[in-house]
């Protein structure tokens, strides 16, 4: 992350943060503080493309010289979107309505080059299965505080590891960012600038 990376990561995730990292990238972040509540698209992908698209642009005002990268995750349980809980017990009715069931987890990935005004956007499902978690787990996960901050109530990284049956699909695509989605997004970016 230095300061004259030509690449922007639009958000404030630490997970985002990470998983980007991976790709020995230099990038650095800048928080879009874009309001999620207010949206057209009501599908998943239509609404996490819709989210990752409005997280760059908002950045590329701030940096218009450099290459934004704006993402945006949810959970798709049977056509029903579930972002962040918005508390405790919100959370406590999102891991109800997930466990024994399998879900998706989207994540849209929006790369802008605003000095061409070029985009490539993509989309990334992971399919994640719960078992039958107690009521008694899910209140002593929920007291942890770590549901709290994301899509559905629950961080497949970290205690909700254990509520996790299955997974098919990519893992970072359910902690946040598609990396093989990224690369080639930033690899077709960047043949665009050529
Ligand atoms: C399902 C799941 C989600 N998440 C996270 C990924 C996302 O950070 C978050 C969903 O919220 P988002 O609104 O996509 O992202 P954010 O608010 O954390 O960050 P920003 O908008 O600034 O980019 O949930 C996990 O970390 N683990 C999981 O298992």
């Amino acid at each position: 992350m230095t300061a004259d990376a030509r690449l922007v990561l639009a958000s404030a995730s630490p997970r985002r943060r990470e998983l980007l990292a991976r790709l020995g990238v230099p990038f650095e972040v800048v928080v879009s503080g874009v309001d999620e509540s207010s949206t057209v698209a009501t599908d998943a992908p239509g609404l996490t493309a819709e989210l990752a698209e409005r997280k760059a642009r908002a950045v590329a005002a701030l940096r218009p010289d450099r290459i934004i990268l704006g993402s945006d995750t949810v959970i798709d349980l049977d056509g029903r979107v579930l972002g962040k809980p918005e508390s405790p017990d919100h959370a406590l009715a999102m891991l109800r309505d997930l466990r024994g069931r399998t879900h998706r987890v989207v994540t849209a990935v929006f790369v802008l080059d605003p000095a061409t005004d070029t985009s490539h956007a993509g989309v990334a499902t992971t399919m994640v299965t719960m078992r039958d978690v107690s009521d008694a787990e899910l209140t002593a996960y929920i007291a942890t505080g770590e549901p709290m901050d994301a899509a559905g109530a629950y961080t497949i990284q970290g205690g909700a590891a254990a509520f996790v049956i299955g997974v098919e699909g990519d893992l970072d695509t359910v902690i946040g960012l598609p990396t093989a989605l990224v690369r080639t997004l930033l690899a077709a970016t960047t043949d665009h600038r050529h």
